[in-house]
């Protein structure tokens, strides 16, 4: 048998290329936004102008564009800590140096509108991804510039929004105190109390990507942050209808932080 391998397997990049995003490194600007959700790439580009799709692999699809004089890479994450892993490594060996996620979370503070935004200042620890990175368990920061500018970008925005801490999890249905299956008693849940033990913690949302996104992106040395839009408020179970308006404000919001972080 003839032996054509030419890629290593400890890292199995061909020609620039890495193994699991559809690009090279002129496509990863400096500055990316980090969506879990693919379809919200295209959202993306429908926002930027100059749009190039870059293109799709599994649950990464890419674009770039420009938002004002800022270019942008955007790549979606798909769901969870182990494809956020693979996406930060993969565009920060690219060129990335700032990664900001844009995604939803359930609110777990009533006084959270839906709709309104949760500029993340640091990610709680739980989960498994994100401890492989940083072995502490002290909550994780965003980097403070980013957290800056988001809150500029908002402010100049006119969008409502608050400043706090995340808990990720690695699961939406128990591990976000949910049902997974409709009429159980929720008495029984092995959740049961972990809202309100994440309210006394300091939280106040729950999403899947955020505490991955700060610990991988930290320990290779990229700017992490995160707008998280309340898709749902779990406090007073109330969920988002106006679901396109808010990914366009998402959207702007990050964007315009990305083109501050850029003029200074
Ligand atoms: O809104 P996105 O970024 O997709 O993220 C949130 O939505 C997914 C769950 O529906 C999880 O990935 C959660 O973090
Ligand atoms: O409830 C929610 C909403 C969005 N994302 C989550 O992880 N949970």
């Amino acid at each position: 048998m003839t032996n054509t391998a030419s890629r290593s397997a400890a890292f199995p990049w061909l020609e620039g290329r890495p193994t699991h995003l559809p690009c090279e490194a002129t496509d990863v600007m400096p500055s990316v936004l980090l969506p879990g959700d693919p379809d919200r790439v295209s959202k993306t580009a429908s926002v930027l102008k100059q749009v190039k799709e870059i293109g799709r692999r599994r649950e990464f699809q890419m674009a770039r564009g420009m938002w004002n004089d800022a270019p942008i890479t955007v790549c979606s994450t798909g769901i969870g800590g182990p494809s956020t892993e693979i996406a930060v490594v993969e565009l920060a060996n690219l060129g990335m140096k700032r990664g900001i996620r844009v995604g939803g979370m359930g609110a777990t503070d009533p006084s959270m509108p839906l709709g309104s935004f949760l500029i993340v200042d640091t990610a709680l620890r739980n989960t498994g991804t994100a401890r492989v990175y940083d072995r502490s368990s002290e909550p994780i920061p965003a980097s403070a510039e980013i957290v800056e500018a988001l809150e500029r970008a908002a402010k100049a925005l006119n969008l409502p929004f608050r400043r706090g801490a995340i808990y990720t999890t690695d699961s939406y249905y128990w591990g976000q105190e949910r049902l997974a299956r409709p009429g159980a008693d929720p008495r029984e849940l092995p959740t049961a109390g972990l809202m309100r033990q994440l309210t006394e913690a300091g939280a106040v949302g729950m999403d899947m990507e955020c505490e991955a996104l700060f610990a991988v992106g930290r320990a290779l040395g990229v700017q992490v942050g995160a707008v998280l839009a309340v898709h749902g408020n779990r406090a007073t179970d109330q969920w988002l209808e106006d679901y396109e308006e808010t990914q366009h404000n998402l959207i702007r919001l990050a964007a315009t932080a990305v083109s501050f972080l850029d003029a200074r």
